[in-house]
């Protein structure tokens, strides 16, 4: 079974939670695009929703598949956020931002009464690191971070697209840091988050209520 179907079997499987009359959380990457297209089919069908995308990538996608959209001036609160990852651990810890969305991504997950993650069977790890942790940066402050991070050995890496710095929705850079020596994730968020012109990092950490993967041709779920 491929990844792409292991993929859309999770994003399948997740848009089961959905129920007639909810605010759907959008989620970026290729896993929710899956969830998005499973979506529409429904909303094709006539289930009535209402969806918030979390990147520009996606409020295109989403309009051209039929979904109707709404944000967060006409909103309090978002049923269900559905999303990928780039990795999760066994305490459903995540790490995000590989499509450099993690900002708005954070934003609607915070605001959301409910986290679905999904996922192939590859995102899964024992301890979260493999990944690089993205984290999106103020562009003034950006030099400056680049060597505060340098020194506490995270090893920053300005991420680019076509020989320039990765612009994201907001206006931000990304820079991915090598935790792999770190084991306590929640102190390293806490860290980096007092840092000005870190606007926002890919740690996920008591977000996500349920992770649904795709392995083979079945599903697995894990529930905090
Ligand atoms: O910024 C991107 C997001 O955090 C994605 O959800 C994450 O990178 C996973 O993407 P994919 O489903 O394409 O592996």
């Amino acid at each position: 079974m491929s990844t792409e179907k292991e993929k859309e079997l999770a994003a399948k499987a997740a848009i089961k939670y959905i129920e007639d009359g909810m605010t759907i959380g959008l989620g970026t990457g290729s896993t929710a695009a899956h969830m998005i297209t499973a979506l529409a089919e429904e909303v094709a069908k006539g289930l009535n929703i209402v969806g918030i995308p979390s990147s520009e990538s996606t409020k295109k996608l989403a309009l051209a598949n039929g979904i109707p959209l709404t944000d967060f001036a006409n909103i309090s609160a978002i049923d269900i956020n559905i999303d990928g990852t780039d990795e999760f651990d066994p305490y459903l810890q995540l790490i995000k931002g590989g499509g450099g969305a993690l900002l708005r991504e954070k934003i609607l997950a915070f605001n959301s009464k409910l986290n679905i993650i999904i996922a192939d069977c590859h995102k899964q790890v024992s301890r979260l690191g493999k990944f690089k942790l993205p984290i999106e940066t103020i562009p003034f402050a950006t030099p400056i971070l680049i060597k505060k991070l340098r020194i506490m050995n995270l090893h920053p890496i300005l991420r680019e697209k076509d020989n320039s710095p990765f612009i994201t929705d907001e206006g931000n850079y990304i820079l991915d840091l090598d935790i792999t020596h770190i084991s306590n994730v929640a102190q390293l968020e806490n860290t980096l988050k007092q840092l000005p012109g870190i606007v926002e990092t890919g740690l996920f950490l008591d977000i996500a209520d349920i992770v649904i993967i795709g392995r083979g041709d079945t599903t697995e779920v894990f529930k905090r």
